[in-house]
């Protein structure tokens, strides 16, 4: 599914109401009706106060057309026009206009005027400002949005939740709505999904408005956020005259004393994504305790008995996974340098190949195109320096990412992949993955898919999508606390059966049981 941005949907109302031959305020009308049976739904009557609180835009005018949808059917509503400008929009003072003829009367807020007392078992709906949104609302409105925020009633935004800004950062936290419940027309928004702004949406949803399908299709943007439906594609089937070598050979180097097991989780990963072959390397102290822990796993040490002091072998893997549990010390560094001269295969690095990147810059300019980095923020922040915002931590990712041609995956609630100037953002995972191992498993999975054929943007975007899609499965048995690293490995064959799943459609009303 695609982020568009504020420009991209003002351009799809253009385009929509130029060929559905439909007004402007039509098409506002079907924002408001779809947003009415939403609540009329779910409330299918009930007498709870809703109080509505319009600004003078459009998202405005849609809580104006919606009061009046909600007055015909009867509810309980009071409206509220938040007075911030005398700059009112056209459609919005169509549907002003509209309310007398129900003989709804609105409550004009301005400067200096009180707030009315809002129940805790009361409803509000939030359409002071949307996508419009270009500067920080003033003060007052800042602090009726404090008001509504501490009335502890329940806030249903539209669009946007009041105080977001498409494109940039939040400047004041405190002039934000912090909404229940968003419902977002026709796609949902960025925002929604990175840390500092998502906190505002505790829930979204997408309402279709019906926007021209030719330009929503047609229309290039810069994120994308990577459900089943755009993952599956990128699925490689099992042949049946296949043997193991038509499924590669994934190499992961890590390893220290004390954390040799990062490396078999990451070999435990590969393995169970379908790599072929998996071998892993390590210093002697890890020969064991692999050989034990994982008979599937072949093993090639180095010289030196606790951490990593040459990488030398005699083999030639199809995929390199590099770093995990590796330690920093300048043999290790150095061990690195000579690697990479050497290099043949891609290669994917995390965790501690990581930070030795970032303590030898030098290094970077060896890395074989299309390298895989799967960073944690602080591992990130040392590749491409500190950020103020989330903005500009994307902005200066793709920068790195272009200039190093690498490919970055931005670990967190919702990882971003980023390659060049797009970013794919996933939508599996929960707080329960936040575990020792889990970064490591991820490692393992997407060397162990780029072993097997998937190219390297691909082997990311799906591993990061199947290693969330396995930590959801896992948690179903485990719960958050105990989700461990190594209980997601073992749910990777169901987060692969589970893409081939078809949606379950809800029993219809009066149907029969065959
Ligand atoms: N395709 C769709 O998604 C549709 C969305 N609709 C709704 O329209 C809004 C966007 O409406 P717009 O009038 O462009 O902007 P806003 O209502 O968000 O903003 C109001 C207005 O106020 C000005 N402004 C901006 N910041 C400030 C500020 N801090 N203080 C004062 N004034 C400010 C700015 O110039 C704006 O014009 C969208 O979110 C949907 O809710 C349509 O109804 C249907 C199609
Ligand atoms: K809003």
């Amino acid at each position: 599914m695609k982020f568009f941005n504020a420009g991209q949907i003002y351009a799809a109302d253009k385009s929509t109401i130029e060929k559905q031959g439909i007004s402007s305020n039509e098409l506002m009308e079907r924002a408001a009706v779809q947003i009415f049976n939403w609540l009329h739904l779910r409330m299918q009557g009930a007498q709870v106060k809703i109080h509505l609180f319009c600004g003078i835009g459009n998202n405005g005018g849609d809580g104006m057309a919606l009061a009046r949808h909600l007055k015909e059917h009867g509810y309980n509503i009071e409206v509220n026009v938040v007075n911030y400008s005398d700059k009112r929009s056209k459609d919005f003072l169509i549907n002003l206009d509209r309310l007398k003829d129900l003989k709804i009367w609105p409550n004009f807020l301005e400067r200096d005027c009180g707030f009315a007392e809002i129940g805790r078992d009361d409803i509000i709906v939030d359409a002071i400002f949307g996508i419009g949104l270009n500067r920080n609302p003033d003060p007052w409105v800042a602090k009726l949005i404090q008001h509504l925020n501490h009335s502890g009633a329940f806030i249903l935004a539209v669009d946007v939740p009041s105080g977001v800004f498409m494109d940039k950062a939040i400047e004041d936290t405190n002039a934000v709505i912090r909404a229940n419940h968003v419902l977002s027309f026709q796609a949902p928004k960025l925002i929604f999904f990175l840390p500092e702004t998502g906190v505002f949406s505790n829930q979204w949803e997408v309402l279709d408005i019906g926007l021209d399908p030719e330009y929503l299709a047609a229309t290039e943007t810069e994120y994308d956020l990577m459900g089943k439906n755009e993952v599956l594609p990128m699925y490689v089937p099992r042949e049946k005259f296949s043997h193991k070598g038509t499924y590669g050979h994934s190499m992961i180097i890590g390893g220290s004393y004390g954390k040799i097991g990062a490396v078999a989780l990451a070999a435990r990963a590969a393995l169970t994504v379908g790599s072929g072959l998996v071998t892993a390397y390590v210093p002697r102290c890890g020969y064991v305790p692999i050989q034990t822990l994982l008979p599937e796993v072949m093993v090639i040490t180095d010289k030196d008995e606790d951490c990593i002091k040459s990488i030398e072998f005699d083999i030639r893997p199809t995929v390199v996974g590099l770093g995990v549990g590796l330690g920093t010390s300048p043999e290790t560094a150095e061990a690195l340098s000579g690697f990479l001269d050497g290099i043949e295969s891609p290669l994917v690095i995390d965790a501690d190949g990581l930070n030795l990147l970032s303590k030898h810059k030098e290094l970077l300019k060896k890395l074989p195109p299309k390298t895989i980095l799967t960073p944690h923020p602080k591992e990130l922040e040392r590749l491409v320096g500190s950020w103020k915002d989330d903005f500009e931590k994307l902005k200066k990712t793709k920068a790195f990412s272009k200039k190093h041609d690498v490919i970055i995956v931005i670990k967190g609630a919702h990882s971003i992949t980023v390659y060049g100037g797009h970013g794919y953002v996933n939508t599996t995972g929960n707080p329960g993955m936040a575990t020792a191992g889990s970064g490591d498993t991820l490692t393992g999975i997407i060397t162990g898919l780029v072993a097997q054929g998937y190219a390297p943007l691909d082997a990311t975007i799906f591993g990061v999508y199947l290693h969330g899609r396995a930590g959801d499965i896992a948690l179903e048995q485990t719960g958050y606390q105990a989700l461990t690293a190594s209980k997601i490995i073992d749910a990777i064959g169901m987060a692969f059966i589970d893409l081939f799943k078809m949606p379950e459609v809800p029993e219809q009303e009066g149907q029969e049981e065959s």
